[in-house]
Protein backbone atom coordinates (compact mmCIF):
# COMPACT_ATOMS: atom_id res chain seq x y z
CA UNK A 1 0.00 0.00 0.00
CA UNK A 2 1.11 3.24 -1.07
CA UNK A 3 2.44 5.47 2.23
CA UNK A 4 4.61 8.10 0.59
CA UNK A 5 4.17 11.29 -0.31
CA UNK A 6 1.67 12.19 -3.05
CA UNK A 7 3.40 13.48 -6.24
CA UNK A 8 2.07 14.28 -9.57
CA UNK A 9 2.68 11.13 -11.12
CA UNK A 10 0.96 9.38 -8.34
CA UNK A 11 -2.21 11.59 -9.92
CA UNK A 12 -1.48 10.40 -13.21
CA UNK A 13 -0.72 6.92 -12.41
CA UNK A 14 -4.17 5.21 -12.54
CA UNK A 15 -7.86 6.55 -12.98
CA UNK A 16 -8.60 7.38 -9.25
CA UNK A 17 -11.59 4.98 -8.72
CA UNK A 18 -14.45 6.44 -6.33
CA UNK A 19 -16.22 3.03 -4.80
CA UNK A 20 -19.30 2.27 -3.19
CA UNK A 21 -18.93 0.47 0.12
CA UNK A 22 -20.31 -2.92 0.31
CA UNK A 23 -22.53 -3.65 3.51
CA UNK A 24 -23.58 -7.03 4.94
CA UNK A 25 -27.33 -7.38 5.90
CA UNK A 26 -26.25 -6.26 9.43
CA UNK A 27 -25.26 -3.29 7.65
CA UNK A 28 -21.68 -3.56 8.44
CA UNK A 29 -19.10 -3.02 6.35
CA UNK A 30 -18.66 -5.80 4.15
CA UNK A 31 -14.46 -6.67 3.94
CA UNK A 32 -14.71 -9.55 1.30
CA UNK A 33 -16.91 -7.72 -0.80
CA UNK A 34 -15.44 -4.34 -0.32
CA UNK A 35 -12.09 -6.76 -1.33
CA UNK A 36 -13.92 -8.32 -4.55
CA UNK A 37 -14.62 -4.78 -5.46
CA UNK A 38 -11.07 -3.60 -5.40
CA UNK A 39 -9.83 -6.61 -7.06
CA UNK A 40 -11.93 -6.65 -9.77
CA UNK A 41 -10.73 -2.65 -10.25
CA UNK A 42 -7.03 -3.67 -9.85
CA UNK A 43 -7.90 -6.56 -12.69
CA UNK A 44 -8.62 -3.57 -15.17
CA UNK A 45 -5.35 -1.39 -14.39
CA UNK A 46 -6.96 0.58 -11.61
CA UNK A 47 -4.63 1.29 -8.37
CA UNK A 48 -6.25 4.17 -6.77
CA UNK A 49 -9.07 4.02 -4.28
CA UNK A 50 -10.80 6.77 -3.20
CA UNK A 51 -13.28 5.91 -0.99
CA UNK A 52 -16.02 9.10 -0.56
CA UNK A 53 -19.16 10.45 -1.47
CA UNK A 54 -20.09 7.02 -3.66
CA UNK A 55 -18.99 4.86 -0.38
CA UNK A 56 -21.25 7.45 1.85
CA UNK A 57 -18.49 8.72 4.31
CA UNK A 58 -20.38 12.30 4.34
CA UNK A 59 -22.81 9.79 6.75
CA UNK A 60 -19.75 8.22 8.12
CA UNK A 61 -18.85 8.48 12.14
CA UNK A 62 -14.99 8.51 13.44
CA UNK A 63 -15.72 5.01 15.35
CA UNK A 64 -16.85 3.34 12.19
CA UNK A 65 -13.96 5.56 9.94
CA UNK A 66 -11.20 3.69 12.19
CA UNK A 67 -13.17 -0.08 10.97
CA UNK A 68 -12.90 1.26 7.43
CA UNK A 69 -9.52 1.98 7.74
CA UNK A 70 -8.45 -1.60 9.15
CA UNK A 71 -10.37 -3.13 6.54
CA UNK A 72 -8.82 -0.39 3.91
CA UNK A 73 -5.41 -1.59 4.80
CA UNK A 74 -6.29 -5.13 4.72
CA UNK A 75 -7.22 -5.60 1.29
CA UNK A 76 -5.35 -3.07 -0.09
CA UNK A 77 -2.70 -3.89 -3.43
CA UNK A 78 0.89 -4.06 -2.50
CA UNK A 79 0.77 -1.68 -5.31
CA UNK A 80 -2.82 0.24 -4.51
CA UNK A 81 -2.79 4.08 -3.31
CA UNK A 82 -6.31 3.95 -0.51
CA UNK A 83 -7.69 7.35 -0.03
CA UNK A 84 -10.09 7.75 2.91
CA UNK A 85 -12.02 10.69 3.36
CA UNK A 86 -13.12 12.28 6.31
CA UNK A 87 -15.21 15.55 7.26
CA UNK A 88 -17.75 16.92 6.23
CA UNK A 89 -17.91 19.53 9.15
CA UNK A 90 -15.04 20.70 10.88
CA UNK A 91 -15.44 19.03 14.30
CA UNK A 92 -15.83 15.35 12.98
CA UNK A 93 -12.81 16.37 10.78
CA UNK A 94 -10.88 16.71 13.92
CA UNK A 95 -11.69 13.79 15.31
CA UNK A 96 -11.05 11.66 12.26
CA UNK A 97 -7.88 13.47 11.67
CA UNK A 98 -6.47 12.20 15.04
CA UNK A 99 -7.63 9.06 14.01
CA UNK A 100 -5.44 9.26 10.52
CA UNK A 101 -2.85 10.59 11.90
CA UNK A 102 -2.28 7.34 13.52
CA UNK A 103 -2.24 5.37 10.05
CA UNK A 104 0.16 5.32 7.03
CA UNK A 105 -2.03 6.52 4.42
CA UNK A 106 -0.25 9.44 2.56
CA UNK A 107 -3.36 11.42 2.73
CA UNK A 108 -7.13 11.53 3.52
CA UNK A 109 -9.89 13.98 1.27
CA UNK A 110 -11.90 16.24 2.96
CA UNK A 111 -15.44 15.58 1.95
CA UNK A 112 -17.23 19.38 1.27
CA UNK A 113 -19.66 20.92 3.50
CA UNK A 114 -21.53 24.14 1.65
CA UNK A 115 -23.33 24.73 4.72
CA UNK A 116 -22.87 26.32 6.99
CA UNK A 117 -19.51 27.36 5.70
CA UNK A 118 -17.53 30.57 4.33
CA UNK A 119 -14.93 30.23 1.62
CA UNK A 120 -12.42 32.07 3.98
CA UNK A 121 -13.54 30.21 6.69
CA UNK A 122 -12.97 26.77 4.53
CA UNK A 123 -9.38 28.07 3.74
CA UNK A 124 -8.62 28.47 7.51
CA UNK A 125 -9.98 25.16 8.55
CA UNK A 126 -7.92 23.34 5.48
CA UNK A 127 -4.73 24.65 6.96
CA UNK A 128 -5.45 23.74 10.44
CA UNK A 129 -6.55 20.07 9.72
CA UNK A 130 -3.31 19.93 7.76
CA UNK A 131 -1.36 21.34 10.32
CA UNK A 132 -2.99 18.94 12.98
CA UNK A 133 -2.80 16.14 10.57
CA UNK A 134 1.20 17.25 10.17
CA UNK A 135 0.30 15.84 6.19
CA UNK A 136 -1.20 17.30 3.32
CA UNK A 137 -4.96 16.48 2.41
CA UNK A 138 -7.37 16.35 -0.76
CA UNK A 139 -9.65 19.44 -1.14
CA UNK A 140 -12.41 18.78 -2.87
CA UNK A 141 -14.23 21.33 -5.24
CA UNK A 142 -17.82 21.00 -6.16
CA UNK A 143 -19.41 23.53 -6.18
CA UNK A 144 -19.23 27.95 -7.01
CA UNK A 145 -18.03 29.78 -3.84
CA UNK A 146 -16.56 27.09 -1.61
CA UNK A 147 -13.21 28.03 -2.11
CA UNK A 148 -11.70 30.70 -3.19
CA UNK A 149 -9.12 29.87 -6.25
CA UNK A 150 -6.42 32.50 -4.52
CA UNK A 151 -6.64 30.47 -1.16
CA UNK A 152 -6.63 27.10 -2.69
CA UNK A 153 -3.09 28.22 -4.89
CA UNK A 154 -1.68 29.19 -1.51
CA UNK A 155 -2.63 26.27 -0.09
CA UNK A 156 -1.37 23.86 -2.55
CA UNK A 157 1.98 26.27 -2.97
CA UNK A 158 2.57 26.12 1.32
CA UNK A 159 1.93 21.78 1.30
CA UNK A 160 -1.35 21.77 3.63
CA UNK A 161 -3.31 20.89 0.42
CA UNK A 162 -1.76 18.04 -2.29
CA UNK A 163 -3.98 17.61 -4.57
CA UNK A 164 -7.79 19.04 -5.57
CA UNK A 165 -10.66 17.22 -6.99
CA UNK A 166 -12.04 19.82 -9.28
CA UNK A 167 -16.07 18.33 -9.75
CA UNK A 168 -18.38 21.84 -10.22
CA UNK A 169 -20.67 20.45 -13.32
CA UNK A 170 -21.41 22.49 -16.51
CA UNK A 171 -23.54 21.88 -18.94
CA UNK A 172 -20.40 22.27 -21.38
CA UNK A 173 -17.39 21.56 -19.08
CA UNK A 174 -15.25 23.12 -22.07
CA UNK A 175 -16.19 26.36 -21.03
CA UNK A 176 -15.49 26.98 -17.27
CA UNK A 177 -14.48 30.33 -15.83
CA UNK A 178 -13.80 29.25 -12.55
CA UNK A 179 -11.67 26.13 -13.51
CA UNK A 180 -9.20 28.56 -15.85
CA UNK A 181 -9.28 31.20 -12.74
CA UNK A 182 -8.14 28.08 -10.60
CA UNK A 183 -5.19 27.22 -12.86
CA UNK A 184 -4.51 30.90 -13.80
CA UNK A 185 -4.03 31.55 -9.61
CA UNK A 186 -2.46 28.20 -9.03
CA UNK A 187 0.12 28.51 -12.30
CA UNK A 188 -0.02 24.51 -13.10
CA UNK A 189 -2.16 21.64 -13.42
CA UNK A 190 -0.38 18.93 -11.95
CA UNK A 191 -1.87 18.93 -8.85
CA UNK A 192 -5.67 19.29 -10.46
CA UNK A 193 -7.61 16.47 -11.00
CA UNK A 194 -10.98 16.00 -12.97
CA UNK A 195 -13.68 14.68 -10.47
CA UNK A 196 -16.42 14.14 -12.17
CA UNK A 197 -16.26 10.70 -14.07
CA UNK A 198 -16.24 10.08 -17.86
CA UNK A 199 -18.70 12.72 -18.81
CA UNK A 200 -15.95 15.92 -18.76
CA UNK A 201 -12.83 14.34 -18.98
CA UNK A 202 -11.78 14.81 -22.82
CA UNK A 203 -12.09 18.29 -22.02
CA UNK A 204 -10.65 18.78 -18.64
CA UNK A 205 -7.62 16.48 -19.33
CA UNK A 206 -7.03 18.18 -23.21
CA UNK A 207 -8.54 21.35 -22.79
CA UNK A 208 -7.79 22.11 -19.36
CA UNK A 209 -4.58 20.12 -19.18
CA UNK A 210 -6.09 18.52 -15.37
CA UNK A 211 -3.34 15.75 -14.25
CA UNK A 212 -5.90 12.72 -13.97
CA UNK A 213 -9.61 11.87 -13.19
CA UNK A 214 -11.65 10.48 -10.97
CA UNK A 215 -14.42 8.39 -11.58
CA UNK A 216 -17.10 5.91 -10.11
CA UNK A 217 -18.16 4.02 -12.92
CA UNK A 218 -14.79 2.96 -13.58
CA UNK A 219 -15.98 0.02 -11.25
CA UNK A 220 -18.28 -1.38 -13.75
CA UNK A 221 -15.77 -0.72 -16.47
CA UNK A 222 -12.10 -0.35 -15.15
CA UNK A 223 -10.46 -1.95 -18.41
CA UNK A 224 -12.42 1.27 -20.06
CA UNK A 225 -11.93 3.61 -17.99
CA UNK A 226 -8.26 2.74 -17.81
CA UNK A 227 -8.06 2.68 -21.68
CA UNK A 228 -9.50 6.18 -21.61
CA UNK A 229 -7.03 7.09 -19.62
CA UNK A 230 -4.02 5.99 -21.44
CA UNK A 231 -5.40 7.93 -25.03
CA UNK A 232 -5.62 10.83 -23.48
CA UNK A 233 -1.76 10.65 -22.13
CA UNK A 234 -1.00 9.73 -25.64
CA UNK A 235 -3.20 12.28 -27.50
CA UNK A 236 -5.62 9.75 -28.89
CA UNK A 237 -9.02 12.20 -28.40
CA UNK A 238 -10.96 10.44 -31.15
CA UNK A 239 -10.02 7.53 -29.37
CA UNK A 240 -10.79 8.11 -25.72
CA UNK A 241 -14.19 9.83 -27.16
CA UNK A 242 -15.00 6.33 -28.70
CA UNK A 243 -14.18 4.49 -25.32
CA UNK A 244 -16.18 7.07 -23.66
CA UNK A 245 -19.63 6.28 -25.24
CA UNK A 246 -20.01 2.95 -23.61
CA UNK A 247 -19.80 4.69 -19.83
CA UNK A 248 -22.96 7.16 -21.53
CA UNK A 249 -26.06 5.03 -21.00
CA UNK A 250 -25.03 4.14 -17.22
CA UNK A 251 -24.08 7.92 -17.03
CA UNK A 252 -27.13 9.09 -17.72
CA UNK A 253 -29.13 7.05 -15.33
CA UNK A 254 -27.15 8.00 -12.79
CA UNK A 255 -27.49 11.88 -13.61
CA UNK A 256 -31.64 10.71 -13.60
CA UNK A 257 -31.91 8.99 -10.50
CA UNK A 258 -28.61 9.85 -8.52
CA UNK A 259 -25.18 9.30 -8.97
CA UNK A 260 -24.23 7.61 -5.87
CA UNK A 261 -27.37 5.44 -5.36
CA UNK A 262 -27.35 4.23 -9.14
CA UNK A 263 -23.40 3.26 -8.62
CA UNK A 264 -24.10 1.10 -5.70
CA UNK A 265 -26.62 -0.97 -7.27
CA UNK A 266 -24.94 -0.95 -10.54
CA UNK A 267 -21.87 -2.55 -9.00
CA UNK A 268 -24.21 -5.03 -7.20
CA UNK A 269 -26.29 -5.80 -10.41
CA UNK A 270 -23.11 -6.58 -12.70
CA UNK A 271 -22.33 -9.35 -10.55
CA UNK A 272 -19.20 -7.60 -9.60
CA UNK A 273 -19.22 -7.39 -5.70
CA UNK A 274 -22.54 -7.48 -2.86
CA UNK A 275 -23.33 -3.65 -2.27
CA UNK A 276 -25.66 -4.85 -0.02
CA UNK A 277 -28.11 -2.10 2.01
CA UNK A 278 -26.73 2.00 1.73
CA UNK A 279 -26.19 3.61 5.94
CA UNK A 280 -28.64 6.08 6.28
CA UNK A 281 -29.34 9.02 5.71
CA UNK A 282 -29.31 7.59 1.98
CA UNK A 283 -31.48 4.31 1.00
CA UNK A 284 -31.16 1.61 -2.03
CA UNK A 285 -33.16 2.25 -5.30
CA UNK A 286 -36.19 0.16 -5.24
CA UNK A 287 -38.50 0.92 -8.38
CA UNK A 288 -38.10 -2.48 -10.08
CA UNK A 289 -38.47 -0.62 -13.86
CA UNK A 290 -35.29 1.96 -12.56
CA UNK A 291 -33.50 -1.56 -11.34
CA UNK A 292 -34.28 -3.14 -14.10
CA UNK A 293 -32.36 -0.33 -16.78
CA UNK A 294 -29.52 -0.17 -14.45
CA UNK A 295 -28.95 -3.97 -14.74
CA UNK A 296 -28.80 -4.03 -18.47
CA UNK A 297 -26.39 -0.93 -18.46
CA UNK A 298 -23.84 -2.03 -15.87
CA UNK A 299 -24.19 -5.70 -17.35
CA UNK A 300 -23.45 -3.73 -21.12
CA UNK A 301 -20.90 -2.08 -19.46
CA UNK A 302 -18.75 -4.88 -17.87
CA UNK A 303 -18.98 -6.86 -21.23
CA UNK A 304 -17.49 -4.18 -22.94
CA UNK A 305 -14.91 -3.57 -20.37
CA UNK A 306 -13.98 -7.38 -20.26
CA UNK A 307 -13.82 -7.50 -23.96
CA UNK A 308 -11.53 -4.57 -24.02
CA UNK A 309 -9.84 -6.11 -21.66
CA UNK A 310 -9.17 -9.05 -22.55
CA UNK A 311 -8.27 -7.87 -26.45
CA UNK A 312 -5.58 -5.40 -24.76
CA UNK A 313 -3.33 -5.23 -21.95
CA UNK A 314 -4.84 -2.83 -19.64
CA UNK A 315 -1.36 -0.96 -18.09
N1 LIG B 1 -18.60 11.69 -8.82
C1 LIG B 1 -17.97 11.05 -9.93
C2 LIG B 1 -16.50 10.95 -9.81
C3 LIG B 1 -16.12 10.52 -8.51
O1 LIG B 1 -15.89 11.28 -7.62
C4 LIG B 1 -18.49 9.66 -10.12
O2 LIG B 1 -19.03 9.10 -9.17
O3 LIG B 1 -18.35 9.15 -11.23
Amino acid sequence: MKTDAVTPADLARSVLSVPPLPRGADGAIHEGETGRLVEWLHSGGVTTYLFGGNANLYNMGTAELATLLDVLERISPADGWMIPSFGADYGKSCDQIDLLRQRAFPTAMLLPLTFPATPGGVATGIRKLADRYGRPVIAYLKNEGYLEPRDLAALLADGAVCAVKYAVVRKNPAEDALLATLLDAVGSAERIISGIGERPVIDHLTGFGLNGFTSGSVCIAPHLSTAIRRALAQGDVAKAASLREHFLPLEDLRDRHSPIRVLHEAVALAGISATGPMSPFLTNLDDPTVLADIRAAAATLRAASLEHGSATTVR
